[in-house]
């Protein structure tokens, strides 16, 4: 149970109808979930205005309601608190809720186009190894030091990521690694955190059916560098032109890393093989079981932080050194009859073509690059043809199949990644709409020595076909068809 006028506390409230000097034993944005006594945040979605539920929600047992817009017909019983934002209360209202476990630990978020889910894993096993409690928010999955949830967003709602924290500072858990999408920072999923550092990955094209334009993506992440307090660093990667970009009106500390230009934490890649990375962390050399120059970013930013979070230098590059890959980002196998396989979560044009460019660079002969790769549906259309030109480009031959369809029409989704294909490159590509035969496809055609890339899903176990979610799991298929 929490008093109402203490969950309000730092909210923007503009008006209010009924008593606040009452409890509440819940918060829901929900109508459907609404138990008694709880308290309903009427929030406007894409899809719903919340608003339209608030009756639904009082009927239920909601004895308090916050709201953009008063109802016309207010219920004596019921308190009502107008805000201006309702995303954003809610945001604060469950930090206060769960008395602001995030200021009570050493939260980081990470953001960028690609490699959050990377650097959190391996900063998550990187401090566990150093022998602190630690807490991970991930695509993957959430991770309150041991305890695995299942993780059904990249980042969670405002609610849901507060009653983690809240588990993990209970758990007595010093450090979380959180990654912050920008659909997170746009829907204020991560308002009222306190972050002790941010990190910036890269920026590249993806989720533009969501932000319109690579503009508005952009600022949408620079919000996120923008609220950081200035006890808190801000740690970005200048070798992306928008690094520079997001540091320009934060009050945190700024650090950077890079590989090309000078910075704060800088890699150099010695060797490059299929067994892993040979690199120069700020002058120590350092072997890495990780795969492809994507990832010495990664542990760029990796060191940084453990450093910046106060790991000494030697213990944090002895650990680096001992990190293993993350699930679904270049899992790879070789089968008994000679044949590499590797299944990776490159679902942007910028992944897909640092892993092709990766096996490109590492691979030792004439093998032929098999790739396996669809885009999914109701998500951003415009990667489709970019990720065809490029898979094409960049192998010996190409399977285009299904991803998570969702509820478009595959074979549509299918013929706008085929329009990307430049003519010369035609005579390489195959379609496929069923993922499973296509992956058997490129078992039969490869080789001994040959390198078969499936590409899209990762980690994911499920294949998502007009709402329903259907067991599939690309790394146990090739492992078991090979
Ligand atoms: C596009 C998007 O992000 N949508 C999110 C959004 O849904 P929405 O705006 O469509 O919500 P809505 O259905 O219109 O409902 C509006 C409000 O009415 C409420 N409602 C609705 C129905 C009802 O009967 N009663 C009721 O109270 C809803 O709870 C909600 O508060 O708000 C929901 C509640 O928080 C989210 O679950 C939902 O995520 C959907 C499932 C989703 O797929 N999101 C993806 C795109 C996403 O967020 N991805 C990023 C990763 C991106 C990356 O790769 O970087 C992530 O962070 O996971
Ligand atoms: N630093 C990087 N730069 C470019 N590409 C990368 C980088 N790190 C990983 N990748 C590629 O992007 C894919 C996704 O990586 P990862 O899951 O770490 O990214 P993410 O930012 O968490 O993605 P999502 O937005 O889906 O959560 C990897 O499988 C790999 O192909
Ligand atoms: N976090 C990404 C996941 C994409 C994974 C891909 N397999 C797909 O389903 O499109 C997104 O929400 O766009
Ligand atoms: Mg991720």
């Amino acid at each position: 149970m929490k008093l109402v006028k203490d969950i309000l506390y730092k909210v923007a409230v503009t008006a209010v109808k009924g008593s606040i000097d009452r409890f509440v034993n819940a918060i829901e944005f929900d109508s459907r979930k609404v138990g008694l006594d709880a308290l309903f945040v009427a929030q406007k979605g894409l899809v719903f205005d919340g608003h339209q539920f608030i009756d639904k929600a009082i009927e239920l047992g909601a004895s308090v309601v916050v709201c953009e817009e008063f109802p016309k017909e207010l219920i004596n019983e019921v308190s009502y608190i107008k805000v201006e934002d309702a995303d954003e209360a809610l945001a604060i209202m469950a930090a206060n809720f769960y008395n602001n476990p995030s200021s009570k630990l050493k939260l980081v978020g990470v953001t960028g186009t690609n490699g959050k889910t990377t650097i959190v894993t391996l900063l998550y096993q990187l401090f566990q190894k150093a022998g602190y409690k630690t807490g991970l928010l991930s695509t993957v999955k959430n991770l309150v030091d041991k305890k695995v949830y299942k993780a059904t967003h990249t980042t969670p709602n405002s609610v849901v990521i507060n009653q983690y924290l809240n588990e993990m500072v209970e758990a007595g858990v010093a450090y979380c690694f959180m990654e912050v999408s920008s659909h997170g920072i746009d829907q204020k999923r991560t308002a009222g955190l306190h972050f002790e550092g941010g990190v910036f990955t890269n920026l590249t094209h993806d989720h533009l059916d969501y932000h319109n334009t690579f503009k508005e993506y952009r600022d949408v992440k620079k919000s996120f560098f923008d609220s950081l307090p200035k006890t808190a660093f801000a740690l970005v990667n200048v070798d992306d032109k928008n690094g520079s970009v997001m540091l320009q009106n934060t009050k945190a500390k700024q650090y950077t890393y890079a590989l090309k230009t000078m910075a704060d934490f800088k890699v150099k890649v010695l060797e490059n093989q299929f067994e892993g990375l040979l690199l120069n962390i700020n002058g120590n050399e350092v072997w890495t079981k990780l795969i492809g120059s994507f990832n010495a970013y990664n542990l760029a930013a990796v060191y940084g932080v453990s450093t910046l979070l106060g790991l000494e230098n030697t213990e944090a590059l002895t650990i680096i050194s001992e990190l293993e890959s993350v699930s679904g980002r270049f899992q790879h196998f070789i089968s008994e009859g000679g044949v590499t396989a590797i299944v990776d979560y490159a679902h942007t044009p910028d992944a897909l073509k640092n892993v092709l460019e990766t096996i490109n660079n590492i691979r030792t002969g004439n093998e032929q690059i098999i790739t396996v790769v669809g885009c999914g549906g109701n998500r951003d259309k415009a990667k489709r043809p970019v990720m065809g030109r490029i898979a094409s480009q960049l192998s010996s031959q190409v399977i285009f199949t299904s991803d998570n369809p969702r509820n478009e029409d595959p074979q549509l989704i299918l013929n706008e990644i085929e329009a990307g294909v430049e003519s010369q490159n035609f005579k390489k590509t195959l379609s496929i709409l069923d993922r499973l035969q296509a992956i058997k496809t490129a078992s039969k055609l490869a080789q001994k020595g040959d390198i078969i890339l499936i590409a899209g899903k990762g980690h994911e176990n499920y294949q998502e076909i007009k709402g329903e979610r259907f067991d599939f799991d690309d790394y146990k298929q090739i492992k078991q068809l090979l």
